[in-house]
């Protein structure tokens, strides 16, 4: 069954256009121009209940609008949408119950409450019955790992352990559909991969329908099954995430930490290096030598290694750029 369908779906916004200087500034205040953006551009797009689907792209290509038009925020310029068969701005609470949105970068917990008094302010707001809430709570509490969590103030939290509150707090009322926006920025690669596992978990064992938006190509090749990648408002590639990074992904970058300064050798490889100092050496390799690479490098003793994929700007460049490439041949 479709959970998400949309159909020439389309979001134009109005901007206020000023012209430079204070003389452009008083001409605006006779004589407004606008400029006319298409953040969104009649996309087609239908996922089903279950799926576990990336939206990606560069900053700007219409992610947020889009996401903003599935949950009711904002309502479409044309095109149609339906979300579990509802026409999301309507905002009608049954369809409101049923999804939830985390975003990296905006918290929806309370920093002065602890998390006990957190999930029942929201068990209220939800209206979710005391046994459901109990078993919903102790299904987190044990998938989590935050038993000895649940009486400490939000506040004194550690960024990985606050982002788990977030997703207990946006799954406790069991949504259909989560959106989420960045859920591991800013955390270290433990944590991120501790999220990853979690997010997965729920994915199979709850089968909610998962929308990851993220500039994180790791969090969307270890998670998501499909990708949507959108640039300039239009979908540019809808498919298998596998095949997409084969197809257009060309190179690893690879950051390298000591403790001591450290000058490497000619290591070969047709490694480009990015960056260098004493301390930090960040490389780019072609994906098929990176493993071969990583075992020299690791003769070098770093103390910190990390291996990250390209970032979606040059994903998107090569799909504009391969000949031939077309939506229809590649979905
Ligand atoms: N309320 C608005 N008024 C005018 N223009 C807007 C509005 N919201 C978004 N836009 C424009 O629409 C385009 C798409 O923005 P959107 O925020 O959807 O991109 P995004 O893919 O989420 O980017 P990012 O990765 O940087 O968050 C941008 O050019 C943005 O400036």
């Amino acid at each position: 069954m479709n959970i998400i369908e949309t159909e020439m779906l389309t979001k134009r916004f109005r901007r206020y256009k000023k012209q430079a200087g204070i003389a452009g500034s008083i001409k605006g205040l006779i004589k407004r121009d606008y400029e006319e953006i298409t953040s969104v551009s009649e996309l087609d797009l239908t996922i089903k209940e279950g799926e576990f689907v990336g939206l990606i792209g560069p900053n700007g290509a219409g992610k947020t609008t889009l996401v903003k038009m599935l949950t009711g925020i904002i309502a479409p310029t044309s095109g149609k949408v339906s979300v579990m068969g509802y026409y999301p701005n309507d905002l009608k609470n049954d369809f409101k119950q049923q999804y939830a949105v985390v975003m990296g970068q905006k918290s929806q917990l309370f920093f002065d409450l602890t998390v006990e008094d957190t999930l029942r302010l929201f068990k209220e707001i939800y209206g979710i019955p005391e046994a459901e809430y109990q078993s919903a709570k102790n299904f987190f509490i044990e998938l989590f790992h935050v038993k000895e969590l649940m009486n400490v103030q939000v506040r004194t939290m550690s960024l990985g352990e606050r982002m788990k509150m977030e997703l207990i707090v946006a799954l406790l009322h069991n949504p259909r559909v989560l959106f989420l926006d960045e859920p591991t920025i800013g955390l270290d690669s433990v944590a991120s991969k501790q999220i990853r596992g979690f997010l997965r978990e729920i994915n199979e064992a709850k089968g909610t329908t998962i929308m990851l938006t993220s500039h994180y190509m790791e969090d969307i090749k270890a998670l998501c099954s499909r990708s949507v990648v959108i640039n300039h408002g239009s979908k540019i590639y809808d498919g298998n995430t596998e095949q997409l990074f084969e197809r257009y992904q060309k190179h690893k970058k690879i950051s390298l930490t000591f403790d001591a300064p450290m000058e490497l050798p000619e290591i070969g490889f047709g490694v480009s290096m990015i960056s260098e100092t004493p301390y930090k050496k960040v490389m780019k390799v072609s994906k098929e030598k990176a493993s071969e690479l990583l075992s020299v490098l690791m003769k070098f003793n770093p103390s910190d290694i990390s291996v990250e994929e390209e970032d979606i700007g040059t994903i998107v460049e090569r799909i504009y750029g391969e000949e031939g490439s077309s939506l229809d041949e590649i979905s």
